[in-house]
């Protein structure tokens, strides 16, 4: 064994080193070790980094996964399963049916992974690096003394030269109690079971641990509690105990554990009395189905049979499990007050009932309406299945997750979302059938796995990100406060996840929008939809140009848009195109360099001959097919800024006719075409492009149509400005105050 310095700050390997020690292979691939550091050399370096951390000296924390592999799916109590010693370990090669037993030998160092030393039933030691863990210092998983078996184990490099065994699945540890028959006897302890404590003693031990916030000890010693009670034991401290459990299981995200105990709970209510004893409430199975069932009907009148706080337990279960209504109606503006940046989760149910997940004929699955639905209609609302609740203020849970298989990196957004997402599924097997049915962009298939009836779902790492960077929305703590946000200030977003609303297929030509109150994702039609169409977002703004916008798409979700705009841009050739962009940007640089002077009357007529230029580009005719103006009902996306800066230039110099004009230009290059005939202001034709743009045009309209006593026209301008702005926002409130002039 060779013995090596410690080195400062080895366990916070800088990800663009990794990233070319995981591109080439080891030299010795395969291979056994024949030197490693010792067991001193680990401990002193160990040491160090404790330090490091201690002090504060650490970088942003990096969450880094390797290239893929998939989790092991073998039992470790599987007959067919080898135990292996750390001698045997070959470096960068995956010992499939192999388990590793080893015994951590020192308090773990815990940042962006959980590090730690380990001995083998040999005295061999090495190095264990876990990650993606919700692991703290505070309440480490793996203290030291801990015995845990790692499955399909290797020899990983370090950047410094070292080896250490790495874990990427948090499937690929178990975690082993110390005296469980399968630890090697030497390890092997049976104290607690000597323990004389009992089972109030243990309650109380509990509670002082989940004061301490040390969630996981104070569920081992309620654990203990459950153990040291008798038969003879009376039912109340039994109940007890279940209900902390389930309490401290909600905070860890555990809501199948959660579940289990308060059905434990429930049923020794059942039992303990005499009218319950006997009915389907003393079932374990029945009381697990009703909680788990996403329903609020409660036929057995379970809530209303069991004491205050189980029935409070449940209702907390239900909720954080899914409730569905099939009603679209909600307390918009209840529900906007109660949130805020650190009250995000909102106790309401989800409405998905008049939409249906089908194939499409080539965009994979998608979205579709069930009935017909009016503009401004509620097509769906879903709670988030997850969306990290931090302070974005709070600069310290800064981090970012590293796919070095993929070269891709996301800041801190994405990396809590991951790592909360891995959390939930972790720990909940019920709900892991529904995440991983998302797109995965082909990974599963690729690896032909199957998942046989009645067989675990294995949490894969490296799908939960794909299918996380495939499918999540960035978000606003609610999306009408990003109107009032000043323009490129570009805010951070949350990352969440909404199972139901990710099979939305994306269009530029979109037939709804997405809105958030909270954690709760509202989808509203933007036209009116039929029964049987499939309902499209928009899941960015379109770029103007149409390669950047596949560029776009095809980088991100791996498609190419093939909407009536895509399809219309894609006929335009090269050389029009590029007239298009070229003349945008000059305009959009003529419009800085006017706007530093000052505007006056001859600049605004410049700007306007400009977007007269570009406007002459969009009405080109097919030769080939004979058609007149290609773009007659679509957005112009070359003229929405020139029209947008025009409407506010001409309002500045108070000329209503022209801010009127341009207002309606503005609205047309969104592709939403409007007529006065009548003495009223209508849409007649809408490709669906409302935006917080298009509301601010119909508020210029009514302020120009006001004060030259067209009420009619205002009045109809306003009443379309409420309604667009509910589906931009998600609800009425601010909207007064934004109609107002
Ligand atoms: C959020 S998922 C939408 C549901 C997905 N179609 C499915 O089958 O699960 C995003 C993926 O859908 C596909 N997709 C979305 N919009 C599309 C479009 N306009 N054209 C082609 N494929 C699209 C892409 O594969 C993209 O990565």
């Amino acid at each position: 064994m060779v013995s090596i310095k410690p080195t400062r700050g080895s366990y916070e390997e800088s990800p663009e080193a990794l990233k070319d020690l995981f591109q080439n292979p080891a030299d010795n691939h395969g291979s056994r070790l024949s030197t490693r550091e010792s067991r001193d050399a680990l401990i002193d370096i160990h040491k160090a980094n404790l330090k490091l951390l201690a002090e504060g000296n650490v970088p942003v924390k990096n969450f880094v996964l390797p290239s893929r592999y998939p989790p092991s799916r073998a039992s470790i109590r599987d007959t067919s399963v080898e135990k292996i010693n750390l001698q045997d370990l070959s470096v960068e090669k995956r010992n499939t049916n192999a388990i590793l037993m080893v015994r951590t030998i020192i308090q773990p160092y815990i940042y962006s992974a959980t590090n730690t030393v380990v001995e083998d039933k040999n005295g061999d030691a090495a190095r264990l690096t876990i990650g993606n863990l919700e692991d703290s210092m505070l309440d480490p998983l793996i203290p030291a003394a801990t015995i845990v078996a790692i499955k399909q184990p290797c020899w990983r490099r370090q950047i410094d030269g070292g080896y250490h065994i790495r874990v990427d699945h948090p499937s690929d540890l178990v975690i082993l109690q110390a005296n469980d028959e399968f630890v090697p006897e030497s390890w092997r302890s049976d104290a607690e079971l000597d323990s004389e404590l009992e089972g109030k003693d243990w309650k109380k031990e509990g509670d002082m641990m989940f004061l301490k916030k040390k969630f996981r000890t104070a569920l081992q010693h309620y654990d203990r509690g459950l153990r040291a009670l008798d038969s003879k034991s009376n039912s109340a401290a039994k109940i007890d105990l279940y209900r902390k459990k389930c309490g401290v299981n909600i905070v860890l995200l555990r809501l199948d554990d959660a579940a289990d105990d308060l059905s434990q709970a429930i049923v020794t209510h059942a039992l303990s009395d005499s009218q319950l004893a006997g009915s389907p409430m003393s079932d374990l199975d029945t009381i697990k189905s009703w909680l788990h069932n996403g329903s609020t009907e409660d036929p057995l009148q379970i809530s209303s049979s069991i004491p205050r706080p189980l029935k409070e337990l449940a209702a907390r279960i239900k909720f954080d499990l899914g409730i569905y209504q099939t009603s679209a109606e909600y307390n918009l503006p209840l529900i906007s007050s109660y949130v805020g940046p650190l009250t995000l989760h909102v106790d309401a149910a989800h409405y998905i009932s008049d939409t249906e997940v089908r194939k499409t004929e080539n965009h994979g699955r998608g979205l579709f309406a069930k009935r017909d639905f009016k503009i401004g209609e509620l097509v769906s609302a879903e709670k988030a299945f997850v969306l990290p609740g931090y302070f974005i203020q709070d600069r310290s849970s800064d981090c970012l997750i590293y796919s070095l298989g993929e070269g891709t990196a996301s800041p801190r957004p994405g990396a809590l979302l991951f790592k909360e997402l891995v959390q939930k599924l972790r720990w909940n097997p019920s709900l892991r059938r529904d995440y991983f049915e998302l797109d995965d962009g082909g990974y599963w298939k690729e690896y032909g796995w199957e998942v046989s009836e009645g067989e675990e779902i294995p949490v894969d790492v490296f799908r939960v990100e794909i299918i996380r960077q495939r499918n999540c929305f960035s978000v606003p703590t609610r999306s009408v406060d990003m109107i009032s946000q000043p323009p490129n200030s570009n805010p951070e977003l949350r990352n969440g996840c909404w199972l139901h609303a990710s099979y939305v297929n994306h269009s530029c030509l979109p037939n709804s929008v997405r809105t958030f109150i909270g954690d709760i994702h509202f989808l509203r039609a933007t036209r009116d939809i039929t029964a049987g169409e499939e309902i499209t977002h928009q899941y960015v703004s379109p770029d103007i140009d149409i390669i950047d916008r596949q560029e776009r798409y095809r980088g991100t979700w791996g498609f190419e848009c093939d909407c009536g705009l895509c399809k219309t841009d894609g006929r335009i050739d090269e050389a029009s195109r590029k007239e298009r962009s070229q003349k945008f940007e000059d305009l959009k640089n003529t419009v800085m360099k006017l706007g530093e002077r000052g505007m006056t009357i001859t600049s605004i007529k410049k700007i306007a001959r400009g977007l007269r230029e570009i406007e002459a580009l969009y009405s080109p005719s097919d030769a080939a097919t004979d058609e007149g103006d290609l773009y007659r009902q679509l957005p112009r996306l070359a003229l929405v800024h020139p029209s947008l800066y025009l409407t506010e230039a001409w309002k500045g110099v108070n000329n209503v006719d022209k801010t009127i004009e341009y207002a309606r230009k503005l609205l047309r290059n969104f592709g939403i075409l409007t007529t006065t005939d009548n003495d009223r202001f209508e849409v007649v034709s809408n490709s669906g492009l409302i935006n917080i743009e298009a509301v601010r045009a119909l508020r210029y309209l009514a302020e120009g149509y006001t004060s030259k006593g067209e009420s009619q026209l205002a009045k109809d301008c306003i009443e379309l400005g409420k309604l667009w702005f509910l589906i931009i926002t998600g609800s009425e409130v601010g909207m007064e105050e934004f109609l107002k002039f």
